[in-house]
């Protein structure tokens, strides 16, 4: 690992688990002490609450998205759109997730007629962003077949344009925010952007009049906000919805697909645990067919799931700011605007907290064994009030695809895989990126069986 992961892991040896640098013009505090952590994100919630909106110079819409919204109100939003993730809403979605997962096999299955190798972190990006851009941008699109698709390239340009060095200018020079603002609608971002929103405003217009058989998340929001109307003195406008949904892209895409990624080159790597992983997903559906319904009571699954996620987290740290005048934090006072921000990646390797940290183990995750843990071990989603709000989705996503992949085909390493731990890229503040992909090729299980 090198670049930003090193640059941290080196302040972190020589400063502590608690130190503070210049981000900019914005003073920053990298946390890994997870009582101190607790504190942020649990007991003193409060004076945590918000996360600080470096998108929102280049992106104004992002302080309407759930993720960008400020104190009370992110509290309304947040209460209203809670519903829509519950694994009884994600049970409507579980649908669309399986045909993708279908699309996806019929890809696999080619490569593998072929004996080809699979960059799973590509295929799997192209998978993820179907199933986001059919579940929350109502816009249907084809890249799990056809790599060339407009959603997929231009997302992907996009993804590469968020953290680009403009936005660094944006953040280090706060003051030149509303010329970036002003030229962003000619970047690849500002233009997917716009036509997702165009798409968006018609969309929400017509389902004045229409509802769709299976509702998608942006039916999910329209109808949490109706039927909160009476409790709530807060409406969700359609600009909150359309900043969600085009922020459910930025939070739940990548993420996602890196977790899908990682966790399948895990098991060709480390076939003992994939077999064992086989025999029980086989033991849960014996006919084959994956029972939607039951695809949560697999434990080795979320053992190998966790496990991949604290190894490779695809969020490698985030953010949250002081939103009082003077914040007490363990020995410290922090002034009102402070960035806090949580070194996920280094609390996952620290072998005081996680032995043989680089070990892929995932007994670490056995019931007796996680007790013991410190609630803050292990935050691939966050912890605390302000959550990932998509980890449901998320995990039913990465659950129904692996079950209905591994009940078909054994992931099995091919002379472009790299042995484990596949080199990485930490790119600043937002994810860990294998530096050569991930490869790997795929056995029929019925011919080995
Ligand atoms: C493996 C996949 C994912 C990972 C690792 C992940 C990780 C995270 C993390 C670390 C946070 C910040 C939590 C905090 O501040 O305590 C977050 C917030 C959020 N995530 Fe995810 N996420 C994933 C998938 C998704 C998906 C699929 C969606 C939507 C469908 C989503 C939507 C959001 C939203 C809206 C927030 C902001 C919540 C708020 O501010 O109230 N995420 N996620």
């Amino acid at each position: 690992m090198d670049n930003v992961g090193e640059c941290i892991s080196k302040w972190r040896k020589e400063y502590g688990d608690a130190f503070g640098y210049y981000w900019g013009t914005v003073p920053h505090i990298m946390l890994s002490d997870l009582d101190l952590v607790k504190e942020v994100l649990v007991s003193d919630f409060n004076s945590y609450r918000n996360r600080n909106n470096q998108l929102s110079t280049q992106y104004p819409e992002f302080s309407m998205a759930l993720q960008g919204l400020k104190d009370e109100e992110w509290k309304q939003v947040r209460s209203i759109l809670t519903p829509v993730f519950t694994l009884s809403k994600m049970k409507h979605l579980s649908k669309f997730m399986a045909d993708c997962t279908e699309r996806l096999r019929e890809v696999l299955e080619n490569s593998r007629e072929k004996n080809e190798s699979i960059n799973i972190h590509e295929l799997f990006a192209r998978f993820t962003s179907e199933i986001i851009s059919m579940t929350a941008l109502a816009t249907e699109t084809h890249p799990i077949k056809n790599p060339l698709d407009w959603f997929y390239v231009n997302v992907t340009k996009m993804f590469q344009g968020t953290m680009n060095s403009v936005t660094m200018l944006a953040i280090y020079f706060p003051l030149i925010g509303p010329l970036i603002a002003y030229l962003t609608p000619f970047t690849p971002f500002g233009r997917i952007k716009g036509s997702i929103r165009k798409k968006l405003v018609s969309e929400i217009s017509r389902r004045k009049t229409w509802r769709p058989s299976i509702p998608d998340l942006v039916q999910l929001m329209l109808e949490a906000r109706e039927s909160d109307k009476e409790k709530l003195t807060f409406y969700l406008s359609d600009n909150h919805v359309i900043a969600s949904s085009i922020f459910v892209l930025l939070g739940g895409y990548e993420t996602t697909s890196n977790a899908l990624a990682y966790t399948a080159y895990c098991l060709a790597v480390f076939p003992e645990i994939q077999d064992k992983l086989y025999d029980e997903i086989k033991e849960s559906f014996p006919d084959g067919k994956v029972d939607l319904g039951r695809i949560h009571h697999i434990k080795y699954l979320d053992q190998v799931i966790n496990e991949t996620l604290r190894i490779f987290p695809p969020s490698p740290s985030f953010r949250r700011e002081v939103t009082v005048d003077e914040a007490k934090l363990g020995p410290y006072r922090l002034p009102r605007d402070t960035v806090i921000e949580i070194n996920v990646f280094g609390i996952h390797h620290d072998p005081n907290i996680w032995p043989d940290p680089w070990k892929f183990d995932p007994s670490r995750f056995e019931l007796e064994s996680k007790l013991k843990h410190h609630p803050m071990a292990w935050l691939p989603f966050g912890a605390g009030p302000r959550n990932c709000i998509g980890t449901r989705f998320a995990l039913n996503e990465i659950k129904i695809c692996l079950s209905k992949l591994l009940l078909q085909y054994r992931f099995i390493p091919s002379d472009k895989t790299e042995s484990f731990p596949p080199k990485l890229d930490m790119l600043p503040a937002t994810r860990v990126e294998p530096r050569h992909g991930l490869w790997i090729k795929l056995e029929k299980r019925e011919d080995i069986n």
